[in-house]
C-alpha cells in the first residue's frame, strides 16, 4: 500500500479548486466598471504569465492587486464562491484527505485568508497552508501582501518547501509550472500534472505523470478512492462521424474519448479496438467475432442507430459485452423523408426537375398524380412503419400494412394477411421491415410482379431487403411508375465515389443512406446513446440493452458494487455466494436477471472488503466477465 512517511503537497487554485481564485475575486469587485472585460483579460494573462514563469511571480502578483481593487468584505463572498467551485474529484475524494490529513500540505502562492477556511473542510490545518497573506489599510482595502513571506517572491515554492524540510518521498500535485519547479530543484520527488481543471502545456510535458483528476492520482498510489478504475483510462472510440455532443457528453463525464470521421474496416478495427472500453459505431461498421476476439477490454457498444444486426450480437453476449442502440431517435427522420419522397414520386417531380436542370422545360401532368385517395402499403409495421401509417393517413392516403407479427392497426389503416395482399392492393409499396439477415432479397422479381402496374416502390429500410438488379429491370420495363432508394446492398465505409445499377432511370430518387441523417435525430442520439453507456459503466444498469438481461439498479452510496457476467448455468449463484460468505461480506443488496444463455448479477456490498474475494469471484467457473464499482 502506502509508503510511510510520504508526503502530498498540492497547489490551491486550479487544482484543489476549478478555478484561480484572484480571477473569481476580479469578477466581483470589478462588477459595476465599464472596462471590467478588459481588466478581467488583463489580470487573466498577467496570472497565467506568472503560472508559467514568463513574468517574475512578486510581479505579477503587485500587478494583479493594484488591478483588483478588492476590500476586506470582499472575501467573506469569495469563500461562498470558492466553495461551490471545489474540484470535482477532490469533492468526491474526501475520504483521503481524512485518512491522509497528518501528511497533506497546501503550498500555493495564493492567500491564506481564503485558503484556509476552504481546506479546512478537508481536513487540512491552517498550519499546515503555506501561502501568501494581504496587506490591508485602515479602511480593509487590500493594498498590497506580506513581502517578506517567500511565496511572494519567484520560484517561492522551492523555497518553502526547502523550508519545511520534509521526511520521507515528497509528491507535488499542481496545475502550474512553479508546482514542477520544486520536482525540478530536487526537493519534490514526484510531479503529478493535474489538468481537471486547466490542462498547461508547460506543467504536463515536464510532469511525472499527468492526471486528468484525482481519482488517477490515487490510483497510481494505490490510495485510498472513491471508485475503483478512474474514468479517464475508460477509453471511448466513436467511429462514423457520430454527432459532437456525443463527444461531449462523454468525455464530461471523465472518459477518454476518440473520434474518427468514418468506419473502419475489419482489419483495422482489430488493430484499433485493442484497449477500448467502450466501442461507438453507426450503421456500416461490421462488428464481427474476429473484432471482438481482438477486443480485449470491450465492455459496452453503443450503436448509434436503430440497426444492431452489423454487430454479431450472439457473440457479444458470450463475450458479456452489452449492446444499446437508440431504437427511436431518428424514426421521424426516416417517416418525414418516406413522406416527402412518397409525393415527389406521385409528382414525377425529380425527373422535372432533372430536365430543367439541363435546360429543359417540360410542363406536363402525365403521370402526376396526388397522394390523396391511394393506397399506401407499408411493410414492416414497427417503429417507422406505424407513424408514416399516421401521417400518410393525415394526408389522405389509404394505409395497409402487412408484418410477419401481429401489429395494433392505427387508425383506419388495414391489416393485409399476407404480403402478397399488399402488394396487389398498394400504388405506393414502403418497406420498414428490420434489418433481420434472413429478409434478404425479401423484395425480388416475383414480389414486383405482384405490385400493380405503375405503383412505386420506397426502400429506406435495409440495401439487401431489395434485389437491385430486379427492381432496376421493373423500372426500365415500365412495370413500375419510379423508386426512391436510400440503403444498397453494398454502401462505402466513406463519402466518395459510388455505383449502383439504379443509376440514371428517370422517376428514381437515390440518396445515400441519410434516411436518419437530420440535425434533430443525431442530436437526440448523441443523448441517448452515452446515457445509457454511461449508466452501465457508471452503475451497471443494462436497461434496453439489445443484447442482453434487462435490469435497472437502484443507486448506490457508500458500497461497493460487484457486476458478474456469466454463462446460465445451474448452480453459478451459489458458488458466488459462497465467496461472499467466504469472505464474510455483509450484502446490501442482490439483483439477478438472466436469458436463456448468460446471468449478470450484481451485488452492493459494505465498504470495505479483503481483495482476496475478488480473484476468487474472477475464477468462479463460467464466469464471463467481472468488474467492481466504488
Ligand atoms: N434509412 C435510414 O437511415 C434508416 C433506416 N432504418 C431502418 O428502418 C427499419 C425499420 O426500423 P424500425 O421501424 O425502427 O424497426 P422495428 O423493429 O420497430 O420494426 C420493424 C418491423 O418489421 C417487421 N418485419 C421484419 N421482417 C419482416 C418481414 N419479412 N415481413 C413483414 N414484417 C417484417 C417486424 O416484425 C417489425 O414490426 C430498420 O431496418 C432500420 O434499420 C432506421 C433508421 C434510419
Ligand atoms: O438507424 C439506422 O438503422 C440507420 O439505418 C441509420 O444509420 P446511420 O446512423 O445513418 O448509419
Amino acid at each position: 500500500m502506502v509508503e510511510a512517511g510520504r508526503k502530498y503537497v498540492f497547489d490551491f487554485d486550479s487544482t484543489l479548486t476549478q478555478v484561480e481564485a484572484l480571477d473569481v475575486l476580479a469578477e466581483m469587485t470589478l462588477q459595476h466598471k465599464s472596462n471590467k472585460a478588459e481588466i478581467i483579460k488583463e489580470i487573466q494573462e498577467i496570472t497565467n504569465q506568472g503560472i508559467d514563469g514568463d513574468i517574475s511571480f512578486t510581479e505579477s502578483l503587485e500587478r494583479r492587486i493594484k488591478l483588483l481593487n478588492a476590500h476586506k468584505d470582499d472575501l467573506e463572498g469569495l469563500v461562498r464562491e470558492l466553495q461551490q467551485k471545489i474540484s470535482k474529484s477532490i469533492a468526491s475524494n474526501k475520504e483521503f484527505f481524512h485518512q491522509f490529513s497528518d501528511d497533506i500540505y497546501v503550498i500555493s502562492c495564493g492567500f491564506k485568508e481564503f485558503i484556509d477556511p476552504i481546506v479546512e473542510e478537508y481536513n487540512i490545518p491552517s498550519e499546515r497552508v503555506y501561502a501568501n497573506t494581504f496587506e490591508f489599510d485602515d479602511q480593509g482595502n487590500i493594498i498590497g501582501f506580506d513581502e517578506d513571506n517567500v511565496l511572494a517572491t519567484h520560484n517561492g515554492k522551492i523555497k518553502c518547501l526547502k523550508q519545511l524540510d520534509l521526511d520521507g518521498e515528497v509528491q507535488v500535485i499542481g496545475d502550474g509550472y512553479s508546482d514542477y519547479v520544486m520536482r525540478e530543484a530536487g526537493i519534490a520527488d514526484k510531479f503529478f500534472a493535474y489538468t481537471e481543471n486547466v490542462h498547461r502545456e508547460k506543467a504536463a510535458n515536464n510532469a511525472d505523470h499527468v492526471a486528468p483528476n484525482l481519482d488517477e492520482f490515487l490510483f497510481v498510489n494505490d490510495l485510498p478512492r472513491n471508485i475503483s478504475y478512474p474514468k479517464n483510462r475508460i477509453k471511448i472510440l466513436l467511429l462514423e462521424n457520430v454527432h459532437p455532443a456525443a463527444f461531449d457528453n462523454l468525455s464530461n463525464d471523465g472518459f477518454s474519448v476518440e473520434l474518427v470521421k468514418h468506419s473502419l474496416p475489419e482489419e483495422e478495427l482489430i488493430e484499433h479496438i485493442k484497449g477500448v472500453h467502450v466501442l461507438g459505431i453507426r450503421s456500416k461498421t461490421q462488428v464481427t467475432q474476429k473484432v471482438l476476439d481482438a477486443a480485449d477490454k470491450l465492455l459496452v457498444i453503443g450503436a448509434f442507430c436503430i440497426g444492431t444486426t452489423q454487430i454479431d450480437l450472439e457473440y457479444t453476449k458470450k463475450r458479456g459485452v452489452v449492446v444499446f442502440n437508440a431504437p427511436y431517435s431518428n424514426t421521424r427522420s426516416v417517416v418525414e423523408m418516406a413522406i416527402g419522397q412518397i409525393i415527389m414520386l406521385m409528382r414525377n417531380i425529380f425527373t422535372r426537375s432533372t430536365e430543367i436542370h439541363a435546360g429543359q422545360w417540360n410542363k406536363t401532368a402525365i403521370n402526376s398524380r396526388e397522394v390523396r385517395g391511394k393506397n399506401l402499403g407499408i411493410v414492416g409495421y414497427g417503429n417507422i412503419g406505424k407513424q408514416l401509417s399516421v401521417l400518410a393517413e393525415a394526408i389522405g392516403m389509404r394505409v395497409y400494412y402487412y408484418d410477419v407479427l401481429e401489429r395494433l392497426a392505427l387508425g383506419n389503416a388495414i391489416k393485409c394477411n399476407t404480403l402478397e395482399e399488399l402488394l396487389a392492393a398498394s400504388d405506393v409499396v414502403s418497406l420498414h421491415v428490420d434489418d433481420n439477415k434472413s429478409n434478404k432479397n425479401f423484395i425480388g422479381e416475383n414480389e414486383i410482379q405482384q405490385m400493380r402496374d405503375g405503383a412505386v416502390l420506397v426502400n429506406l429500410s435495409r440495401g439487401f431487403v431489395v434485389d437491385i438488379d430486379a427492381l432496376a429491370s421493373a423500372l426500365k420495363s415500365g412495370k413500375l411508375g419510379g423508386a426512391a432508394v436510400d440503403v444498397y446492398p453494398s454502401e462505402p465505409r466513406s463519402n466518395g465515389a459510388f455505383e449502383t445499377a439504379l443509376q440514371g432511370i428517370p422517376n428514381v430518387i437515390l440518396t445515400p443512406h441519410i434516411g436518419g441523417s437530420t440535425e434533430e435525430a443525431q442530436r437526440n442520439i448523441a443523448d441517448f446513446v452515452p446515457n445509457k453507456i454511461m449508466d452501465y459503466i457508471n452503475s451497471g444498469n443494462t436497461v434496453d440493452a439489445v443484447n442482453f438481461p434487462n435490469i435497472r439498479l437502484p443507486k448506490q452510496n457508500k458500497a461497493h458494487r460487484f457486476l458478474h457476467i456469466h454463462k446460465n448455468v445451474p448452480g453459478i449463484m451459489a458458488k458466488i455466494n459462497e465467496v461472499l460468505a467466504k469472505y464474510e461480506m455483509n450484502i446490501t443488496g442482490q439483483y439477478l436477471s438472466t436469458d436463456s444463455e448468460v446471468g449478470y448479477v450484481i451485488t452492493d456490498l459494505d465498504k470495505d472488503y479483503n481483495k482476496g474475494v475478488l480473484k476468487d469471484l474472477k475464477n468462479v467457473e463460467n464466469t464471463i466477465k467481472f468488474r467492481v464499482l466504488y
